[in-house]
């Protein structure tokens, strides 16, 4: 094609060419230009970093708030760049990313922490004002084995004064027991039918036909002889022969203090499912609140997970616990509970036992041998029999078969938070001739309270 053909010159054409190249050749260099300096900008944020942290970390200066904001300015004031920075993964960052740096290698030395020491006039320091030499080794993430939680030590609830502050778990026996022989009595003169309701909301309870019984006679000869009238008058009397019918004179002291230099050793008893391990573990707790120290035995080697679950009792106050394999002899893991108690100068040895034999003889064979085997050690101070309350007449014939097989010396009734019969605790005093010391009001750690028949009596009439 000739030249000629074209508008213009082949000179102007040169030009034209030359000016584009010069062009081309500047934007490129600006480009490389901004590029480097967004670069550079990315780092600034992660160089500030640090000062956020130590802002923190000086917690004394947030009650200067406008000191907290100078501080924080390089990153307030500069706002664009720090929003450029932040999607460290965004399309400008070149990956690699280093997580703990988040940047790249050739700005390391200006994110490094050195650059908010303090050491500038060339003074050494100590701790979080020490040089950190320029070319050291960057730490990364490191796995640090927590502490287990276990490990540390629970805050206890006091034990005085918990059966008042259980009182909402008595609820349900409140509305129908208190509330209910309330309801009849304040009425004014009762005739043969209402002493009749009286009698049936004393049975339905469960307190029993003795009970029952005891106290309806108590009742009719009191009304009359003090001439009750008014329902406060009938609550107070109410009140005085509920607590009368509790036996306020037994001894509910838990015997579980050492003597003639040994633990005193606490055998809890009680067929599966009532509450006996969490029963142990409560109790722990309540020791442990008083200052004693415990060691638990896992004598119900029947479920492997009995043993787990009174250990991690034990460790939430500290107590050790000793357990044997699954299957083991319960009278052998006993014994060599109460043995480690004795060598380590515990206060308590609390033993956990398995309630899962049905047949009496074999209750009676287990049970006898872990206590003879015990003794061989230090004398058994108390034996608990823990009865689910939320059971009824069953628990009490349970409650008989123990008590021919060991010398039950206390008993703790559990759940009474689940049940409107807590009448039971009457009824089984009764029967047995033996005190309940404790009562179970709850699953939680601390729903274990002493019981104490007047505390009872006022949080059943509400
Ligand atoms: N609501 C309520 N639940 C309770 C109370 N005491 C124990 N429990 C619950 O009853 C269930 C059985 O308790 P455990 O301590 O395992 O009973 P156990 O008698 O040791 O049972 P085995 O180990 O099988 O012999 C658990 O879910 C406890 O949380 C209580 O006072 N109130």
């Amino acid at each position: 094609m000739a030249c000629e053909d074209w508008p213009v010159s082949t000179e102007l054409l040169i030009w034209i060419v030359v000016v584009v190249a010069a062009l081309l050749a500047v934007a490129l260099v600006t480009g490389v230009v901004l590029s480097k300096r967004r670069r550079i900008s990315l780092t600034e944020p992660e160089r500030d970093k640090p000062v956020k942290g130590y802002q923190a970390g000086a917690g004394v200066t947030f009650a200067k708030p406008a000191e907290a904001v100078r501080a924080a300015d390089p990153v307030e004031t500069d706002p664009g760049p720090v929003r450029e920075a932040e999607p460290e993964v965004g399309p400008p960052v070149e990956p690699p990313v280093e997580p703990e740096t988040g940047g790249k290698p050739d700005v390391e030395p200006v994110r490094h922490p050195v650059a908010d020491r303090t050491e500038v006039d060339g003074q050494p320091g100590v701790g979080d004002d020490a040089a950190v030499p320029r070319d050291s080794v960057k730490r990364g993430f490191v796995e640090v084995p927590l502490p287990e939680a276990a490990s540390e030590i629970e805050e206890i609830e006091p034990t005085a004064g918990r059966l008042e502050r259980l009182r909402g778990k008595l609820s349900r026996s409140r509305s129908t027991l208190g509330q209910g022989l309330l309801g009849l009595l304040g009425a004014g003169d009762l005739d043969e039918d209402s002493w009749t309701d009286v009698e049936d909301t004393l049975l339905m309870a469960d307190l029993g036909a003795a009970v029952t019984d005891q106290v309806v006679t108590a009742l009719r000869a009191q009304i009359v002889a003090r001439g009750v009238r008014s329902s406060d008058d009938a609550r107070a009397l109410l009140r005085e022969v509920l607590v009368d019918a509790l036996h306020p004179e037994m001894d509910r002291s838990v015997h579980a203090l050492p003597h003639s230099g040994k633990p005193a050793v606490v055998l809890v008893v009680g067929v599966n499912g009532v509450g006996k391990t969490t029963t142990t573990g409560k109790l722990a707790r309540v020791l442990v609140a008083d200052g004693r120290t415990v060691l638990l035995g896992a004598a119900d080697t029947f479920r492997a997970a009995a043993a787990e679950q009174l250990a991690t009792w034990g460790s939430r106050v500290g107590a050790e616990t000793v357990r044997g394999a699954e299957g083991a002899d319960p009278a052998s893991v006993a014994f060599e509970a109460v043995k480690e108690g004795v060598a380590a100068g515990v206060d308590t040895v609390l033993v956990d036992t398995a309630g899962r034999l049905h047949t009496k003889t074999g209750l009676m064979d287990e049970l006898g041998k872990v206590k003879r085997v015990v003794e061989k050690q230090a004398a058994v101070d108390e034996v608990l029999l823990v009865l689910d309350a939320t059971t009824g007449q069953n628990g009490l014939t349970q409650a008989w078969v123990f008590a021919e097989v060991v010398d039950v010396t206390g008993i703790v009734l559990t759940k009474l938070d689940g049940t409107a019969k807590g009448g039971i605790v009457f009824q089984v005093q009764r029967e047995l001739g033996v005190p309940v010391k404790l009562v179970g009001l709850g699953e939680g750690a601390d729903h274990l309270a002493p019981f104490e028949p007047v505390a009872f009596v006022d949080a059943l009439l509400g």
